[in-house]
């Protein structure tokens, strides 16, 4: 038997996002985000699927922690409704939003364990998106209005701050590729809400530091590896290149203060310009107290002429993938902590997503995920050779405590360690969450 054994202080926790499990969509005072007109343009989600009830988390919230507390962790990661508390997207609170997460708040100090806030995940009212939304610089005066409320409502009780989740996401993948709200495919509009991103980050990093001087904030990029399918030049470039998209991109203005000028030149060849005004880089670069780094996937990669932005293809080594289609490469973990580490130095890092989607149903009352336990164990295999290899990991939060409504895939994918009823809202306790509480226990497993 192999022994993975970790540090006695790294974290664990689970993760979810508002949009994804709060459901309530029309109640409390919220108002309609992005995600809300998205998903019910027909088309746009799988099956038709939409947050209106989503997990009902909004009415399940204690039972929810409750199932957090058995588990063991520390910390919970969650988001905020941007709508449900500023339903205008700027100027008054709305109480009934506020007292929402006030509520849940309390529910975990009370239980033990550490909230840890993501202020924007994904979920832009659509006021706002109405004048413009991230392509319009004044949504990040609305950010930071957004941000200082937050950090005033709830500051006191609340110290790990995340600024924005997947930037890339939020941009590219929402406004370039259109797989995600609002559904543009301009490259241009992303370029531009890729930077009003991080200037959104590093406005509410600057009010951070007056409202919560004792608080830890940072931001959570998603990232996966390509591995160069042979030693040539043209396939690590073309892998480099590809992954710079997320990962330089994404890094290099918050830790060196600069784009990288490979990726402003290719968007430049595509006609998208990117915008800096003076002193915006200054703002981004605010030094920050932790990234969140979110891994999923990755894959072999190899140079294809005229294919893809990139010029780059991927090549699977075999067919072992998840049931949302995604190659598992828990190697690639490994490789893109130590190259973040090597690159960006010793950023305090907290895994703020990893897990694995795989759509089992309850059977007898309970839910043999055994393949979700192997990803895993895969997966924090590769996290604890980075933490031996010296890359400072202060935590671990699987993504996610529950099923939940994932985004253009829909209710279909199940990301949870708890199988959702997305008829009844029952949860049921799958193995994979029995398996993570013994390990959460042991700070390890055996394999
Ligand atoms: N890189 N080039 N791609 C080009 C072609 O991409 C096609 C599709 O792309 C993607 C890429 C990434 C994702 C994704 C989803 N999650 C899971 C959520 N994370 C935040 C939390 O809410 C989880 O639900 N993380 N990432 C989806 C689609």
């Amino acid at each position: 038997m192999t022994i993975i054994q970790f540090p006695k202080t790294l974290k664990w926790g689970a993760a979810t996002a508002s949009y994804q499990i709060e459901g309530a969509a029309h109640e409390g005072g919220r108002t309609p985000s992005i995600w809300d007109v998205f998903a019910h343009t027909p088309g746009n989600v799988k099956n038709g699927d939409h947050g209106d009830d989503a997990c009902n988390s909004y009415h399940l919230y204690k039972e929810d922690v409750q199932h957090l507390a058995n588990l063991g962790v520390n910390l919970y990661r969650f988001s905020i409704s941007w709508s449900r508390v500023l339903p205008q997207g700027t100027g008054d609170l709305n109480p009934d939003g506020v007292a929402y997460y006030r509520n849940l708040i309390q529910e975990l100090l009370d239980h033990g364990i550490e909230p840890m806030i993501t202020l924007y995940h994904w979920d832009l009212p659509q006021v706002l998106q109405e004048e413009g939304g991230w392509e319009n610089r004044k949504t990040v005066d609305a950010f930071k209005e957004y941000a200082i409320a937050m950090f005033k409502e709830f500051g006191g009780q609340v110290n790990k701050w995340i600024t924005i989740n997947e930037p890339w996401c939020a941009s590219f993948l929402s406004n370039y590729l259109g797989i995600h709200a609002p559904g543009k495919t301009d490259l241009q509009a992303g370029v531009d809400v890729s930077h009003h991103l991080l200037l959104a980050h590093g406005k509410a990093v600057q009010s951070f530091r007056d409202l919560v001087p004792h608080g830890e904030i940072g931001y959570a990029p998603n990232v996966g590896w390509l591995e160069p399918y042979t030693s040539s030049e043209v396939d690590i470039a073309a892998c480099n290149r590809s992954m710079m998209w997320q990962k330089e991109w994404f890094m290099d203005p918050v830790f060196k203060g600069t784009y990288p000028d490979e990726l402003i030149n290719l968007f430049a060849e595509h006609n998208a310009i990117l915008k800096i005004e003076k002193g915006d880089l200054e703002v981004i670069s605010q030094r920050i107290d932790f990234m969140g780094i979110n891994y999923y996937t990755g894959n072999l990669g190899r140079f294809k002429k005229d294919e893809g932005l990139f010029q780059v293809e991927e090549v699977p080594l075999d067919n072992r993938r998840t049931d949302i289609g995604w190659p598992i490469y828990a190697d690639g973990f490994y490789k893109v902590l130590t190259n973040i580490h090597e690159t960006y130095g010793d950023v305090p890092i907290y895994i703020t997503e990893n897990g694995a989607c795989y759509n089992h149903e309850v059977d007898n009352g309970a839910v043999h995920d055994q393949e979700r336990i192997q990803y895993l164990e895969q997966h924090l295999t590769s996290l604890h050779r980075s933490i031996q290899a010296g890359v400072p990991i202060r935590g671990y939060i699987v993504w996610s405590l529950l099923d939940n409504f994932e985004w253009a895939e829909g209710y279909e994918k199940r990301f949870g360690i708890i199988h959702v009823n997305f008829r009844t809202f029952e949860r049921t306790r799958k193995d994979s969450y029995y398996w993570y509480k013994q390990t959460v226990t042991n700070q390890g497993f055996e394999r």
